[in-house]
Formats: structure tokens, C-alpha cells, sequence
């Protein structure tokens, strides 16, 4: 298969974002009057958006549900702090600058598509430096659906001008590749992302790579 375009995720695919995710929860969480969580716990509610990530963290250790005003009080603070401190203790994962480059060398074109809303995306991608990558930048508030459903991947494709079928999605978790599945592109899974806190193997996909950078050496390779 040529590739023509790598859609790549963001959160535990190209940065380590939980250090900074896991202060805006635990100080959402503090002001709400409920005791912090260990970062593991709160990495295994990253990748469904923001929405998701707050009501896990408000479920957690209440005795019932949160209602639609403790999620949206929640909501409230988590943005306030998370504007506060995105990008501040994010790291770019090791491989990526290098794999970026490699795509680019072979006129791969670039999109991110993540679940992240795009106020958080944007910023997040300058302070890492890896904004100049990508053509395009799908987040999750940018079309009516997020990850796992297919339609922010098809609209990346729409948008870098190829197919399904000429792109390779690389991500950390079931909801990247049931989005894949579901496009007709085919899906490679690094394995030290967040994944709702499982292991990777039991994904549906081409193969497991330990790197962006191994991730463009298999797509150049097939
Ligand atoms: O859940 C999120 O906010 C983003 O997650 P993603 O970058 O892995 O899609
Ligand atoms: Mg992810």
C-alpha cells in the first residue's frame, strides 16, 4: 500500500499530556471538595474528550452519579485550570520529532485528530513546537461526532485531499482504531499511551509500533 497521509492522535500518541491533565483534575477535584487521584487513574479516562475525563474524575469516590450541574460546575473549573497549566509539564514522547520528519521526507502529509477540544489542541501544539507538521488539525468539537466514531477521520482525509484507503492512522487506543475500522484506513497502535488503562494487543490493527519514528519506517516499508 502507498500511503499518502498519516492521521496521527495526540494524547498518548505524540505527547505525554496526563502531568498536566492530572492538575486540572486534582485541583477541579479540590475545589470540589473530593481528595486527589494518582495520575494512572486518571490516565485510563484521557481519550474520549474532556466531557468524559470530568465525569469519570467526579464519579469517582461520590456516591452517586454527578448530576448535569456537578458536571457542568466541573466542566467550569477543569477548563479555568487547564488553560492555567496545558503544556506546562507535557512532554513529547521520544520517536516523534524524528518520525515527523521521516513522513515529511517521504511527502506523507500530516493531520492530527484528537479528541482534545481544539481551544486546549491548538496551544498544546505550539508550546510542544509541533504544530508546523501538520496540514490539518482535527479536534474533538470540530465536527458533530469524536473518536470512535469514523467521521473526524474521513474529514481529515477530505481535508489533506486523499482517500481511506491511501491512509494510516497511528494511535493509542480502541477508540482510534474502531474509528479506522470503521473509515477503511488502516491503524497502527503505539503501546505506551493510555488506552483506558488496557494493554494493546487485543486491538484490531495492521501492527504495533514502539515509535512515530517506527510507525514511518513500517508505512514506508509497505
Ligand atoms: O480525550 C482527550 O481529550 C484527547 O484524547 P486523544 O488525543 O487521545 O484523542
Ligand atoms: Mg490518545
Amino acid at each position: 500500500m502507498t500511503y499518502h497521509a498519516a492521521l496521527i492522535d495526540l494524547d498518548g500518541t505524540l505527547v505525554n499530556t496526563i502531568p498536566d491533565l492530572a492538575d486540572a483534575t486534582n485541583a477541579m477535584r479540590t475545589q470540589m471538595g473530593l481528595r486527589p487521584l494518582p495520575q494512572d487513574v486518571i490516565a485510563r479516562y484521557v481519550g474520549k474528550g474532556t466531557e468524559n475525563l470530568v465525569k469519570k474524575a467526579l464519579s469517582t469516590q461520590l456516591n452517586q452519579k454527578p448530576d448535569h450541574a456537578t458536571i457542568q460546575q466541573g466542566l467550569h473549573l477543569f477548563n479555568q485550570h487547564y488553560h492555567r497549566v496545558n503544556g506546562e509539564k507535557s512532554t513529547v514522547y521520544d520517536g516523534v520529532i524524528t518520525g515527523l520528519n521521516l513522513f515529511r521526507h517521504h511527502q506523507i502529509k500530516m493531520a492530527v485528530v484528537t479528541n482534545k477540544p481544539s481551544e486546549f489542541t491548538l496551544p498544546l501544539l505550539q508550546a510542544c513546537g509541533l504544530h508546523n507538521y501538520f496540514e490539518h488539525v482535527v479536534c474533538g468539537d470540530t465536527c458533530s461526532q469524536k473518536k470512535p466514531h469514523p467521521m473526524p477521520l474521513l474529514h481529515a482525509c477530505n481535508l489533506l485531499g486523499v482517500t481511506p484507503e491511501n491512509t494510516l492512522l497511528i494511535g493509542d487506543s480502541a477508540h482510534d482504531t474502531e474509528a479506522a475500522n470503521a473509515a477503511g484506513i488502516d491503524v497502527l497502535a503505539v503501546p505506551y499511551g493510555y488506552n483506558n488503562g488496557q494493554n494493546v494487543q487485543n486491538l484490531k490493527v495492521s501492527d504495533i509500533v514502539s515509535s512515530i519514528e517506527a510507525a514511518a519506517c513500517w508505512a514506508t516499508r509497505h
